[in-house]
Parts: C-alpha cells; structure tokens; sequence
C-alpha cells in the first residue's frame, strides 16, 4: 500500500467514531497478519509464488538432487530441510531444540504416580502447564500473538452478538408500531453488521486452526529432538525396555494433535460462552433489578450443581480410549511390517482375530462412552435448555406483568424517544415488544453460552485424559537417566570384572517417590574381563540365549553394564544380524547412518561406492535397480543375504577401528563370508565377530566363550596357540597318512569292479 494511501486512510479513520472505528481496525489487524504470514512462513507458501512470479522452476535434476540431499546444514547448527513440492523445492529451517533446553525443561516433568488419574486437578494444572511451556516458549512469540488475537476477536463477538440482540429488538419494535423508515434503517444497519461479524467468525476458525498447527509443529519438534536424542540417552530406544512405555508412534502421531485440538477447540469454547455469560448477565441485570440478578445466578449456581454431580469421568474415559486406539493401531502396523512372514504361515485369518480383537475392545469402549453421554446429555440438554429457558421467561415477565416499563436493551434511538408510554398503548406495546424480544434474544443467548460452557467442562475433562497421556510420554523420556560415556581417546577395547544383564524398568513408582526397581535382573555374563587392542580379533561364542549379544549391547553403549569399567575407542560399529534399511535411496543403504550431505564432505565418490559393493559381491544392483539414486522400500526389495552383504558394505564404508559382527553374515555363503572377513581385515579393521559357526574362528586371534550353564562364566583362549597348532598338525599327518591309503583303495575298487564284470569307461 503507497504511503500516501495509508496517511489517507488513517485520516478517514479517525474521523469515524470509537466504537465504528474497532471492526475496521480489527479487520486491518488481520488482513496484515495474513500478509505477514505469507511473506515469512518458512519456504511453503512465499518459495513457490515467488518462483512463480519468476517463472523459475527447478529442473527435475534439481528436484531428485533436493530428494537425495534432503536437508542442508545451515552454519548456525540448523538444518534446511529441502521438500520438494509439486515441481518446485520448498526449503524449511528446522532449529533443534537445544541440548540445554531439554535438560532444563526436564525438571517440570516429574513422573506421575502410578495411580494417578486424569481428573481436574492441581495436578492437571501443573502437566498442562508445563506442556504449554513448550507450545509456548515466550510472551513474545508467535503462538502468543495469535492467541492474542484469537481472544480479540472472540470477545468482538460477543460484543457485536449483544448489537445484533439490540438491532433485532428494535427492527421488531418499528415493524410493530409501523414505522417504515426506522423500519428500513434498522434493516440497513443490520446489513452492515453482518459484515465484520460474518468475518469475525471466519477469523476465529482460521486462528484457531492455525494456532493448533503452530502448537502441535513446537510440541512435535521438542517431542522428536526429545524422542531421538543420541547418545548418552538413546531415549528411542530405552523408551520400551527402561521406561515401559508401548506404542510410542500413538502419542507422537495421534495423541499430540487430538491433546492440541481439544486444547484449541476447549479455549473457544470458555472464552466465548465466559464473555458471553458476563456480557449478557450485565445487559440483562439492568432489566431484571437486584432481585431478578440474584435469581438467575441461583439459576446458575443450581444447574452447575446438579450437571457437576452427574458428570462422569470423560478425562479417565478418553485417556483409555487413546490406549486402545494405541493397541489397535500397533497390530494394524505389525501385520504391514511382517507382511511376508505371516503370509508364509498363511497367518491372515489369525492376525484377523488378534486385530479384530484390538479393535472389539475399542469398540466397546467407545460405545460405553456414548452410552454415558446419553444420560448425561439429556441431563444438560433438559437443564440448560428447558429449565434456562423457562427460567428466563419467568424473569423477563417480572417487570412486564408487574407493568414496570423499565427500558430494556437497546435504548430508544433520539429520534424515537418522543415515543413514550405516554403517547398511547400502541407505543406501549412497541416499547414492550422490542423490550421482549432483546431480552428473549439475550436469554437465548444466555442458554446456548451455558450449555457451551457446560460443554466446555466435558471437553476439559477429556482434555485432562489426553494432558496426562502426552505428559506421560514426555515425562518418561525426560525419566531416562544418562548412560554412562565409555568412550576415550585410545586404541583398544578394555573390560574390567563387568557384569551384562537385561536392564531394569528403570523407575517404577510408589507414593510420588521415585525409586530404583528392586528387582535387579540377574546378570547372564559375570566378571567379563578381557583387552583387545588394534589387530586383535576376537570372536564370541556360546549356545542360544547365553548373552552374546547382551555383550554388543553393552559394548555399543545400549546397556549401561551392571558392574564393572568398560571402556573404548569411539569409532566402533556394530552390525545386528537383521539388517536394517534405511528409507532412501541405493547410495543411502551402503552410507548409513550418514547423511548425503556427510557423504560428500567425506569425499568418497560413486566408483569407491562400487569398489566397496564389489567387495561384499553386490556390484550389480546399481545396474539393476536403476542407479544409485532409486528409491525403493530395500527391505523388501533385497533379500536376507543381500540385506546382510549390505550391512557389510558399511562397514567398508565407515572403516570403524572396531566392528562388532554379531551373526550378521549368518545367512551369507561361506565363500562370500571368507572374503568379507579377509577383506575388512585387510582395511585395518578389528572384528568382534558373535557366531556359532567355528568356521569362522579362524579369522580370530582369540575365543570367548559364554557357559550355557547359567553361572555366566566365561573363557578366553587364544586362537593359534601351540597346543592348538600341535592339533592341527596331528590332524595333517593322519590326513596325509589317508591318503597314501587313496592307491591302494583304488586298486581294490578296480578288483571288485572287474569280480562284478563293470566295465569302466
Ligand atoms: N529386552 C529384553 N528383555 C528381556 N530379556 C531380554 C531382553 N533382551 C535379551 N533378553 C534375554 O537375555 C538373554 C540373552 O540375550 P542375547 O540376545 O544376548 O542372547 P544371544 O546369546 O545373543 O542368543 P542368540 O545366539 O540366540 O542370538 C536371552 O535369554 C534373552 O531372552
């Protein structure tokens, strides 16, 4: 807008009154917010208009570049994140929540005790309070403004509703004393109304809806920088076992939006039906005297009571429906993830019954919720409606029938007032009826706000059910303790009398208190010592269940030890026997867990990529799959032993000091696995290899073997000692021996041959 168009309108819009000039200011407000929107959102909006505006798209290079690279990091330690779109890439800087702000906000997250439940509490206040810390960071930001705003025009409502009540009782009042101009007025300025009043309602949708979405992006941001923390907390992955929590994608998914939308919905549904009760309750005291005032805050006081004590517990009753919705949505997931086991068992009609069964119980619960709504609602609906209503009546009538005049609602316009009583009864009549219908509009009005508000206390009680699940979620992240840093700068790996067991759930929860399970699992591998410096190779042995690979784990740093020191150097890798593959591209299966953008900084380049894919003997998938940029889901793509070679080729890849094989070749040929091992050890690295197959004791320099006794004792030997070696060449000197025997044996066959007449071609 040209400056010289704003001063005019400025000047145009102080000539108007005060309280003309609110709507227009107000739709100014908005109209700049929604400019200013589109100018700052982050990439979405601005990046493809202001490409159009261009007529620059991206060529499609760009765009599978955009797809591969996926985010840029930014020097400030925030990442771009690149979304291609349509035909354009839109670019959104993500910051991290900061290491700091996470640990400091862990103190308003203390776990809740185990027999908590949802309810309006002191409690509620203190968890919603502490979620809201996130959505709402500071008074000065964003979500601040908005909300802000949203109150505005919530309250503008109210405001231009008590208009609409007046204008309405005073149409009436010309229709009935046949006053065709004022008639005619009124209709005008009702026309005029509706203007900012429509916009209001649809501003309040729109700030609702966009307020809920700024919400649910903070909350989900901190929930993931909380969830997918790195090491020392890998809270991804002590979540389950150490914080007992299942289904952890429910809460991030669904029950952050369905807390954030109650959460939305809930402060229309206050602010609104609050303001209109105070609003309405002042324009009508003035009607009704003291005496009519005190009856009707009876009025409220009464039916609060009687809807209190026969309100159930919707908060305890959602919470539970949002667990079940959990479990049904984790047995839906697990048939589309085990998709090709089940169908080997041809286990369709029994994943049937198991998710029919998850969602029975949903069911049912759902439909106990609706039974109790029933009654409660024919409650409030009989209360709110009818009683409020035929409470009103007898309120309004008082000063009607009692034949006091006493002018309620819109005050006669100037040019009306000559019109009193006392110019005769039609005047009377008229007075009465616009007296009347404002009175009745405003007790309509008054009925719908309270049954609002008695919705509104529903609505909060169920807000109270999801507060407490998305509060548990946090609260256990924030519950798991660091784990101990076992990395240092050197060479060798060193552990000294360490103890490997299952970790304990790690707090469980008694009177508000935390503490330490009692029940400490007993250890499976006992007084572990043993140092493995650069070159040494050890292998890893013992039956089924005995704590192989408890021992990765706690060599990865996944499982704190339960005794004893370990210690290591940083760069080791550990490869689980099932491979995992990684959402992406081709490139991106051999470079994990790096990104591309580490990829290139590493400066390896496609041909090191093909060397490495040729050392794990799958250098035809490129050709195959189509290049190294296809996309494809690769766990199902590739097969075992393809998805094994894979987590081989990372190895080649990252080039650890140290790796940690744990039966990750147990599905590829000897052959293949022969050259593998000589090949990574080729590369400098020292392998840990966990196996059953003493075939492969032979690229070891030691044998650790666990006793499948259960005392968790162990045994290190070293391969190639001079007792082993005497063996072997025992073995040599009968097999050479047998072979001499080969000629003899042969001169037999051929006798027998010919005894039996076989002739030999
Ligand atoms: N998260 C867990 N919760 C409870 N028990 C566990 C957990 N993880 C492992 N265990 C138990 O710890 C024991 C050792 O497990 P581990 O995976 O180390 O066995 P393993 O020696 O590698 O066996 P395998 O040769 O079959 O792979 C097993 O009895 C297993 O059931």
């Amino acid at each position: 807008m040209a400056p010289e168009s704003m001063s005019e309108l400025g000047k145009r819009l102080q000539r108007l009154s005060p309280k003309s000039r609110t709507p227009i200011l107000a739709l100014l407000v908005s109209i700049l917010i929604l400019r200013s929107r589109l100018i700052d959102a982050p990439g979405l909006v601005y990046t493809r208009l202001r490409e159009a505006a261009k007529g620059k798209r991206p060529a499609p290079e760009d765009i599978e570049e955009a797809l591969q690279k996926v985010y840029i990091d930014e020097a400030d330690g925030s990442k771009t994140l690149l979304v291609p779109y349509g035909k354009n890439v839109n670019k959104i800087n993500i910051k991290p929540t900061p290491p700091s702000a996470l640990a400091s906000s862990s103190k308003s997250f203390p776990l809740l005790s185990s027999s908590h439940k949802p309810s309006l509490s002191r409690s509620f206040l203190r968890q919603l309070s502490s979620i809201l810390r996130i959505a709402f960071p500071s008074l000065t930001c964003r979500e601040s403004f908005i909300l802000v705003l949203h109150s505005f025009f919530l309250i503008l409502r109210t405001v231009l509703s008590v208009g609409v009540a007046k204008l309405d009782g005073r149409i009436v009042k010309d229709l009935v004393s046949a006053n065709g101009k004022g008639f005619l007025k009124g209709l005008g300025l009702w026309f005029l109304l509706a203007i900012p009043s429509t916009y209001t309602n649809s501003m309040i949708r729109h700030l609702q809806s966009s307020l809920s979405l700024r919400m649910r992006t903070r909350l989900t941001r901190y929930t993931h920088d909380l969830y997918l923390s790195s090491f020392p907390h890998l809270r991804y992955y002590r979540v389950g076992l150490e914080g007992g929590l299942e289904g952890v994608d429910q809460y991030i998914t669904a029950d952050i939006a369905a807390f954030l939308d109650s959460l939305s919905t809930l402060y229309g549904n206050l602010i609104k039906p609050s303001t209109d009760l105070v609003l309405f309750t002042l324009s009508l005291s003035r009607s009704l005297g003291p005496s009519g005032t005190a009856l009707l805050f009876l009025n409220y006081y009464v039916t609060a009571s009687i809807l209190r004590a026969v309100t159930p517990a919707f908060g305890r009753l959602a919470e539970v429906e949002r667990r079940l919705e959990g479990e049904f949505r984790a047995g839906v997931g697990r048939v589309g993830r085990e998709a090709e086991e089940i169908a080997f068992y041809d286990g369709g009609k029994r994943e049937l019954d198991i998710l029919w069964r998850a969602y029975t119980r949903l069911i049912k619960h759902v439909n106990s919720i609706f039974k109790i709504r029933i009654a409660y609602e024919w409650t409030e609906d009989y209360v709110i409606k009818y009683l409020w209503s035929a409470a009103g009546y007898g309120l309004i009538s008082i000063p009607v029938l009692m034949g006091k005049t006493r002018s309620l609602g819109v005050q006669a316009s100037p040019s009306s007032k000559p019109n009193t009583d006392s110019d005769g009864p039609d005047n009377a009549v008229a007075n009465r009826t616009e007296n009347y219908i404002s009175s009745r509009r405003l007790l309509l009005s008054l009925a719908d706000a309270g049954g609002r508000l008695m919705y509104a206390y529903k609505d909060l009680l169920e807000l109270s059910g999801l507060t407490t699940r998305l509060y548990t979620l946090l609260s256990t992240l924030h519950s798991l303790p660091r784990l101990p840093d076992i990395t240092n700068a050197s060479d060798e790996i060193t552990l000294e009398h360490v103890d490997v067991g299952v970790p304990p759930l790690n707090f469980v929860l008694a009177d508000d208190e935390y503490e330490v399970q009692a029940t400490i699992n007993p250890p499976l591998v006992r007084d572990l010592t043993l140092r493995l410096r650069k070159g040494e190779h050890l292998m890893i042995t013992g039956s089924n269940g005995v704590g192989k690979t408890a021992i990765a784990r706690v060599l990865a740093g996944l499982w704190a030890p339960q005794g004893g020191v370990v210690q290591r150097p940083d760069e080791v890798l550990v490869v689980p026997q099932r491979a995992y593959m990684v959402a992406g591209s081709l490139l991106d299966q051999i470079i994990y867990p790096h990104s591309y953008p580490q990829y290139v900084k590493s400066g390896k380049t496609e041909k090191d990529l093909m060397e490495i894919l040729e050392s794990v003997h799958l250098a035809y998938l490129p050709a195959r799959e189509g290049g190294w940029r296809t996309r494809k889901e690769w766990r199902d793509v590739l097969s075992g032993g393809e998805k094994q070679r894979m987590g081989m080729a990372r190895v080649f890849y990252h080039k650890p000091k140290f790796a940690v094989l744990d039966e990750c070749t147990s599905a590829v040929s000897s052959d293949v696995e022969g050259r593998m091992y000589e090949h990574a050890k080729s590369l400098g690295i020292t392998l840990i290899t966990i196996s059953l197959r003493p075939s492969l004791t032979r690229y070891h320099t030691q044998l650790l073997s666990l006793s499948g006794d259960g005392s968790g004792r162990t045994s290190l030997t070293r391969v190639g000692t001079a007792e082993e070696r005497m063996g072997i060449d025992r073995e040599i000197i009968n097999l050479e021996s047998k072979l001499g025997e080969v000629e003899s044996w042969r001169q037999r066959l051929e006798e027998l041959n010919g005894q039996l007449g076989i002739q030999k071609h």
